[in-house]
């Protein structure tokens, strides 16, 4: 595991930023798995600025999102369909057909996940993942449980995962309980895996999770058995670190 923390906001976020690009400048093919959060904001947008500056293309790249609510239209502000449209695949040349988010709005979401399964299997490997981090040790949607699911699937959302995403909704109430999420296994099967997290209140959590003892309680610990992990972290978040 490779820990990495920045004194400045926007030198973290370059840097991410560049480990991205790296990726899509060897490899014209690359898949990409991508995250949404507040932590990946500033990141995307030196991606953008990068690419708006005739660097590379992502014509022939390929992503997959780690989750999306269930019930929410592609087309809600707060979505993780709109998410991806604002703070990334509206301003770079990716294909539509290549940029994918599970659809948490079909009548069945448990065929989603199987059809999601299947064309992550299809695109081969993820080159490299983009991870933030919960509060409660969450990756992607993949809350703490007694055990932990491989493939894409339905989650239950546990109240504090709603709580602090409450923060982009009107209410508590509009936040929506379920989500479709890739499972651990498939986030654990990409060749390179980039976590990046930042604020004092994750502090506790960093350290929990990268250097408590790995258990499902907080599935992100499951990351240090990743032969290539990359955490950025700014001063704040690393505080707790041993
Ligand atoms: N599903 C997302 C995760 O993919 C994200 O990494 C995490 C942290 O979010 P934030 O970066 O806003 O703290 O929680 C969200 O609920």
């Amino acid at each position: 595991m490779n820990i990495l923390t920045f004194d400045s906001d926007d030198k973290l976020n370059e840097a991410g930023a560049g480990i991205i690009t790296g990726v899509v400048q060897t490899n014209k093919r690359a898949v990409l798995g991508l995250a949404t959060g507040g932590t990946p904001v500033g990141l995307y947008k030196h991606v953008v600025s990068d690419f708006k500056r005739g660097m590379f293309s992502f014509k022939n790249v390929t992503t997959f999102n780690l989750d999306e609510y269930i019930g929410l239209p592609a087309s809600h502000p707060e979505s993780y369909h709109s998410y991806m449209r604002q703070h990334l695949f509206d301003h770079i040349d990716i294909q539509p057909s290549q940029a994918h988010v599970p659809n948490g709005n079909v009548p069945d979401p448990k065929a989603e996940c199987a059809r999601y399964d299947e064309m992550i299997e299809d695109s081969g490997q993820i080159d490299l993942q983009l991870l933030g981090l919960g509060h409660n040790g969450h990756i992607g949607f993949n809350e703490p449980a007694h055990a932990l699911t491989r493939g894409t699937h339905i989650v239950d959302l546990a109240e504090e995962t709603r709580q602090a995403n409450a923060r982009f909704f009107d209410s508590i109430e509009e936040v929506p309980t379920q989500a479709i999420t890739m499972g651990v296994g498939t986030i654990l099967k990409a060749k390179m895996i980039l976590l990046v997290v930042k604020g004092a209140d994750k502090a506790d959590i960093v350290q929990r999770a990268l250097q408590g003892p790995i258990t499902t309680d907080c599935p992100a610990s499951l990351l240090q058995t990743h032969p290539h992990l990359v955490v950025l972290l700014d001063r704040a978040a690393a505080e707790k670190l041993a």
